[in-house]
């Protein structure tokens, strides 16, 4: 699922929220196809992506380094913590773990991705 908000007066997006269910893991491979897909749109090419991995709480979900994987996001992520992209042509993209039941993990990842939207 991708949610994705756009500035109300300028119709402009600001950021791609992708959420993948970190438990399902039959499921990744369409995962992937509709990531792949939202990272080739060319209205998209420089906004940030937040990927959250969500349901971690569940006993055999993925790990964060799994997920990396299996999303093709191995070696392409961008870094967390304050990385400046400003003067690169470099798209912010990283994931999150996080569980919704349990209130943890994507506080961090908004946080991450609101120093890119100005
Ligand atoms: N344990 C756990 N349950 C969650 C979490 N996030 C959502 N759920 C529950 O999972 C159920 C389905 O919600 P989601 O998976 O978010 O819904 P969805 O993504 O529209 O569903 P699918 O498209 O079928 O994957 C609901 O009962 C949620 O409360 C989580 O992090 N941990």
């Amino acid at each position: 699922m991708a949610i994705v908000t756009e500035s109300q007066q300028e119709h402009r997006v600001d950021v791609v929220v992708y959420l993948v269910d970190a438990y399902e893991k039959d499921r990744f491979a369409e995962s992937k196809k509709e990531l792949d897909a939202l990272l080739s749109d060319e209205g998209l090419a420089s906004v940030p992506f937040l990927i959250l991995g969500k349901k971690i709480d569940i006993l055999y979900a993925a790990s964060e380094d799994e997920l990396r994987y299996h999303l093709g996001l191995t070696g392409v992520t961008t870094g967390k913590g304050k990385v400046n992209l400003a003067d690169s042509n470099v798209r912010p993209i990283e994931v999150f773990m996080c569980s919704i039941v349990r209130r943890m993990g994507y506080g961090d990842g908004f946080k991450w991705v609101s120093q890119y939207i100005n």
